[in-house]
């Protein structure tokens, strides 16, 4: 695991982008896994900043989401279909075509997981996923539990969660109770995985999570068994 600690937010949004412009231009048609959550947005801007400016070209990359909430439309402005597009998709020349999230609105669980596993296979893998950091060491939906869970799921949102994204929502009650993620085993596939991290709220979690033990009740502490993670984390979510 290669530590680069970033100065703040900006610094590492700055170095998270040079990361994943470099894999584009190494391999200008190859698969990146994308998060959501407010840490990526930052690289996000670097990103479109870059392919405006002509730096890169996103006409031959392919995309494939970590998660998507259950029950929540395109259109929804808090559905992750609706934010890559705001910060990423509607601001890059990527075919929209080969942009994919889990779909929110297939009731039927098994069928949404299948497909979904089945496409990233389909796709030959993903070449680089960015994940950012839940409070609880949650990666994408895999929140705390008893056993790591493997392929793409439906997952029942934590209260903690809930309550970290609910300053999205008009309301706790509006946060969607569950979601569509991919599993621990489809991230780990990926051939390199990049995680930014920013603030002091997660120190403690970054600390458990990099050099803790390895369990499922710290899903990202899993990462520590990849061959090829970067973490690129700022002064203060190194902190501790
Ligand atoms: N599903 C997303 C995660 O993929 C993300 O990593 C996490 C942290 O978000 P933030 O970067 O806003 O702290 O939030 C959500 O729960």
């Amino acid at each position: 695991m290669r530590i680069i600690e970033a100065k703040d937010y900006e610094d590492v949004s700055r170095k998270a982008a040079d990361i994943i412009g470099a894999q584009i231009i190494l391999k200008p048609d190859c698969v990146l896994g994308l998060a959501t959550g407010s840490t990526p947005i930052g690289a996000y801007d670097c990103l479109a900043e870059r392919c405006k400016n002509g730096e890169l070209d996103f006409s031959r990359v392919s995309t494939v989401n970590l998660d998507e909430y259950k029950g929540l439309d395109k259109e929804n402005d808090q559905s992750y279909y609706y934010f890559m597009h705001k910060h990423l998709f509607d601001r890059v020349n990527i075919d929209k075509a080969r942009t994919h999230l889990p779909d929110g609105m297939e009731p039927d669980s098994d069928k949404e997981c299948k497909r979904y596993e089945d496409l990233i296979a389909f796709m030959g893998g993903i070449d680089l996923q960015l994940l950012g950091l839940g409070h609880n060491g949650h990666i994408g939906f895999n929140e705390p539990a008893p056993a790591f869970c493997k392929e793409t799921q439906c997952v029942n949102l934590t209260e903690s969660t809930i309550e970290a994204n609910k300053r999205f929502f008009a309301s706790a009650d509006e946060v969607p109770r569950q979601a569509y993620t991919m599993g621990i085993k489809t991230i780990m596939q990926a051939r390199r995985i990049l995680v930014v991290v920013s603030g002091e709220d997660k120190a403690g979690i970054v600390a458990r999570a990099l050099s803790g033990d390895v369990t499922p009740e710290i899903p990202a502490s899993i990462l520590q068994m990849h061959p090829d993670v970067i973490v690129v984390a700022d002064k203060a979510a190194l902190s501790k």
